[in-house]
């Protein structure tokens, strides 16, 4: 299978699964999402894979979530082959592939793309990672799986910190929050992830399988709130508000929310 937006290698008993849009600090539009759908179940199907490892293309980003450019020229997230865009697919394969995945987390993660590193298994992060959420400055936000679930990890505090006031933490801050699980030097983190692959790839696949859907089994209602979550920003990134937020970014200045809103 050949990719546009991703590479997928698998080296011994780990998938390697790279987000490769560095000129666009690896931002996701519908292709990428598509893609990256294939690509997990290519690493679901194949028997000599144990576990998937998830990371970002360069040094600057892990991934900046949905492409605030391409919205802003489009108005959507551009095409796909089946004429969807399938982020809250790919939050639930993510969840649902009975192996462990692994996010390796090289540089900015944010928006989006925060939320995918969130919803891997465990998070390894490098010196240089910076976390957040971005949606109520670009317009957007994640009220599935973005909220709730980051709420189970992190605490009910800290996620509204995290989301109502977009602020940037980096890696220590990350690790100190519950947020990740390790920090290690930029050069060493796709090593290290090889090694948590290889030691996982040790242990009974059925035990891991079950623990995973164990663990997912406490949650599995936030899928219902990711499938309005998704609905409603349909909705909310074709409105006045919503475009205001992705304008704003690409034209480089504050976004004015207020003049577009028109509830009480
Ligand atoms: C990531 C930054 C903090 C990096 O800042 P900095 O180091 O100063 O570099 P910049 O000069 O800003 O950026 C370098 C270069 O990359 C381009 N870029 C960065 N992010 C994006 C992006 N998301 N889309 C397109 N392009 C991007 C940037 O324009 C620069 O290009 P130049 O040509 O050199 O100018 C900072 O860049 C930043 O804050 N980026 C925006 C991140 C963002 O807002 N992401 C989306 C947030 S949406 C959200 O928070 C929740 C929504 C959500 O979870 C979701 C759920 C379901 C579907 C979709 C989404 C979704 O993510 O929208």
């Amino acid at each position: 299978m050949t990719f546009e937006d991703i590479t997928y290698a698998v080296e011994d008993s780990a998938a390697v699964i790279t987000i490769n849009r560095p000129e666009r600090y690896n931002a996701f539009r519908a292709k990428t999402v598509e893609e990256l759908i294939k690509a997990f179940r290519l690493a679901w199907a194949d028997k000599q894979v144990q576990s998937v490892i998830l990371t970002g293309a360069g040094e600057k980003a892990f991934c900046t979530g949905g492409d605030v450019k391409q919205r802003a020229e489009t108005g959507d997230y551009g095409p796909s082959e089946s004429g969807m865009f399938e982020i809250g697919n790919l939050h639930k394969l993510i969840r649902d592939i009975p192996k462990p995945v692994i996010a390796a987390v090289n540089g900015v993660a944010v928006g989006g793309g925060h939320v995918l590193h969130v919803l891997c298994d465990v998070s390894l992060a490098s010196e240089t990672a910076r976390f957040g959420q971005a949606g109520p400055k670009v317009g957007s936000f994640d009220a599935g799986f973005g909220s709730a679930y980051l709420a189970r990890v992190v605490g009910e505090k800290k996620a509204r910190e995290i989301w109502f006031w977009c602020r940037m933490y980096d890696a220590q801050e990350a690790l100190g929050m519950g947020l990740v699980n390790k920090v290690v030097p930029a050069d060493q983190l796709l090593k290290e992830a090889k090694e948590w692959a290889a030691e996982v790839a040790e242990k009974s696949p059925t035990a891991i399988r079950f623990l995973k859907q164990s663990f997912n089994a406490d949650t599995d209602h936030q899928a219902g709130y990711s499938n309005m979550a998704m609905t409603a920003l349909d909705l909310f990134t074709a409105s006045p508000e919503g475009l205001e937020g992705a304008s704003a970014f690409a034209e480089k200045r504050k976004p004015d929310f207020n003049q577009h809103v028109n509830w009480h």
